[in-house]
């Protein structure tokens, strides 16, 4: 039986990027986009405004929820190997070489990722995979912190306090773990989820705003050291995704590239429209 742990980390085993306090825009609207709230760049938008962008995210949230509960489980199989098929055939996927994963959680309704992450970590196609490194996210607390950490076999994880694998940095004996590993490396493709998104690049997520933080960090942190921009891409199930212009944004929202669905990818910045 799998229970909850708690974790020390005292070394730089992982993705840690330095606490900000700003919170400038993430990336610019794409040119199809029309946002809902209006992303502002300069001016903060006052608490009211805020709480009920909040307020708005709440109600898209049990509305998606609640759809994806009613989606029938022959569907969701079907769904969730279209997807997965098409992240696997992939060029962009292929010739990746530090990828971020989310490990789906059956009890969260999140799109499948079992099959990206064997593939990944069996790396057995060697001829047309590049080697890769996988990093999965590890929840520091309740604050918005989250790491990266790297894993090579998938009994480095163990389930979290909201039920979720995550690796375990220590292990029993509260000894580091040899496989995970020192990264402060460069990642090239993100594997994200998601409650909600639509095809101009917003995202709605759970409402711990884990992945904003951690991507505007890393965005950041590449910045700083002249990696290129990641590939942020997201999975999505087909009630996932919203007319343009129904998810509630604000600054620290960070927009994806594209989205893969059930019918295909979704290309959404001029980066990803080149790319795939
Ligand atoms: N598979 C997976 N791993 C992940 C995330 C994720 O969304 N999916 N995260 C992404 O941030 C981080 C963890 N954040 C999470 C935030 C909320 C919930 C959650 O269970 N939310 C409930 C509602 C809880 C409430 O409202 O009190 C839910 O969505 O039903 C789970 C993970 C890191 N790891
Ligand atoms: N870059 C950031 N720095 C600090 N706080 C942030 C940042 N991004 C988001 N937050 C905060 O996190 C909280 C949740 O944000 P939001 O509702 O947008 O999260 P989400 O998109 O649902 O979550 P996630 O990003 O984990 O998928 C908000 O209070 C938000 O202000």
């Amino acid at each position: 039986m799998i229970g909850a742990r708690v974790f020390s980390i005292t070394r730089t085993s992982i993705f840690f990027f330095p606490r900000i306090l700003t919170r400038p825009v993430s990336r610019s609207q794409s040119a199809t986009a029309r946002p809902v709230v209006a992303m502002s760049t300069t001016t903060s938008k006052s608490q009211e405004e805020l709480d009920s962008i909040f307020k708005q995210k709440k109600i898209v949230r049990s509305t998606v929820r609640k759809s994806l509960k009613a989606l029938d489980p022959s569907l969701r199989i079907q769904q969730d190997d279209a997807i997965q098929s098409t992240v696997l055939e992939a060029p962009w996927f292929k010739s990746s070489q530090g990828l971020c994963a989310y490990i789906s959680c059956k009890s969260l309704n999140e799109v499948d990722t079992s099959k990206i992450l064997s593939k990944i970590l069996q790396q057995s196609d060697s001829d047309t995979m590049a080697r890769k490194k996988l990093y999965v996210p590890w929840v520091e607390d309740k604050n918005s912190n989250m790491r990266m950490l790297h894993i090579s076999h998938m009994d480095d994880l163990i389930a979290n306090s909201m039920n979720i694998l995550e690796p375990a940095p220590v292990d029993a004996q509260g000894n580091e773990r040899e496989d995970v590993l020192q990264a402060d490396e460069p990642i090239d493709l993100f594997i994200l989820p998601g409650l909600a998104f639509d095809r101009c690049g917003r995202r709605l997520g759970r409402g711990g705003g884990y992945y904003d933080t951690f991507l505007k960090r890393y965005q950041d942190r590449a910045k700083e050291k002249g990696w290129s921009n990641p590939l942020k891409v997201a999975l999505s199930y087909s009630p996932q995704i919203l007319e343009d212009g129904s998810i509630p944004v604000t600054a620290t929202d960070v927009l994806i590239d594209a989205l893969v669905t059930p019918s295909g990818v979704v290309p959404i910045s001029p980066r990803a429209i080149e790319r795939m």
